[in-house]
């Protein structure tokens, strides 16, 4: 297998307060081209932070990120990565859909004469392309998080970190995304997503990591969680729901 991304041994001291905090300790993982990880754990255990790291948004305390074969851990610049965080913010609502993306291609580094079709082509993947000439003050939150995954396209990247892509959407629109995301991976595209929602983990993600108190608790598939939720608690459980609550309190931090 091809792996796009390699993070090892990550480490996150925060200080606060006159006191250091470890919110990461020793993270190591691979993702594989066409693959969806999925990060689960609690509130706080470092799942934001492990991607604020792979962005390129945060430089660790020590360990690596390696991608497509080069070391990134101290660069911004990243070009084969696209992020989303989603939300609300982030656009120019009184501008069209359309500028709003040529103005992120040209951050993206994408050259003039070429912007045109690679904002077409994001528009399309998203399915956004009859509403290219609306302003984004109209568009509908669903609207909005496709737009959020459009501009994380720009300049055609080999990894995308998607955060909550779902997240405060209606269930039928929250399926149209997870299909369009599932789409992305079959075209060869690697995906992070961290996400609370165990039914989108359940039918999205190849594979699985569970944080807990900035450790890596599990790393393996969702059946893999289910089954080790059953053999620790002696139960029958049959989802990835009711497996992550029966291991839930062995994810706190002490
Ligand atoms: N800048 C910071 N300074 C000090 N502590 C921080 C900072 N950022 C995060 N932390 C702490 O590090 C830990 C990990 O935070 P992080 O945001 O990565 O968790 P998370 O798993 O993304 O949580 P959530 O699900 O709530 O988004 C938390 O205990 C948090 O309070």
């Amino acid at each position: 297998m091809n792996k796009i991304l390699i993070v090892k041994h990550l480490k996150e001291t925060y200080q606060d307060h006159n006191q250091k905090f470890k919110a990461l300790d020793d993270i190591s993982f691979a993702i594989n081209q066409g693959e969806i990880l999925s990060l689960l754990g609690p509130n706080g255990a470092g799942k934001t932070t492990t991607v604020s790291i792979i962005g390129g948004y945060l430089i660790p305390t020590s360990g690596k990120v390696i991608l497509k074969g080069q070391d990134i851990t101290t660069t911004s610049k990243r070009p084969s990565i696209g992020v989303s965080f989603g939300g609300e913010m982030g656009f120019y609502r009184n501008a069209t859909a359309k500028q709003n993306l040529k103005f992120f291609a040209d951050l993206a580094k994408v050259p003039f004469r070429k912007q045109n079709d690679e904002v077409n082509r994001v528009l399309a993947t998203v399915e956004l392309s009859n509403v290219a000439n609306k302003k984004i003050g109209e568009f509908s939150k669903g609207m909005v998080q496709r737009l959020h995954i459009a501009r994380a396209l720009l300049g055609s990247p080999s990894l995308l970190l998607l955060d909550e892509p779902t997240s405060g959407l209606d269930v039928e629109i929250a399926h149209t995304i997870q299909q369009t995301i599932k789409n992305l991976a079959d075209t060869g595209i690697s995906i992070l997503l961290t996400s609370h929602t165990m039914t989108e983990v359940e039918k999205l993600a190849d594979k699985v990591i569970i944080l807990g108190a900035g450790k890596i608790f599990y790393t393996g598939t969702v059946s893999g969680v289910v089954n080790l939720a059953n053999s620790t608690t002696q139960k029958s459980l049959d989802n990835l729901e009711d497996a992550y609550m029966a291991l839930a309190p062995k994810l706190r931090r002490k």
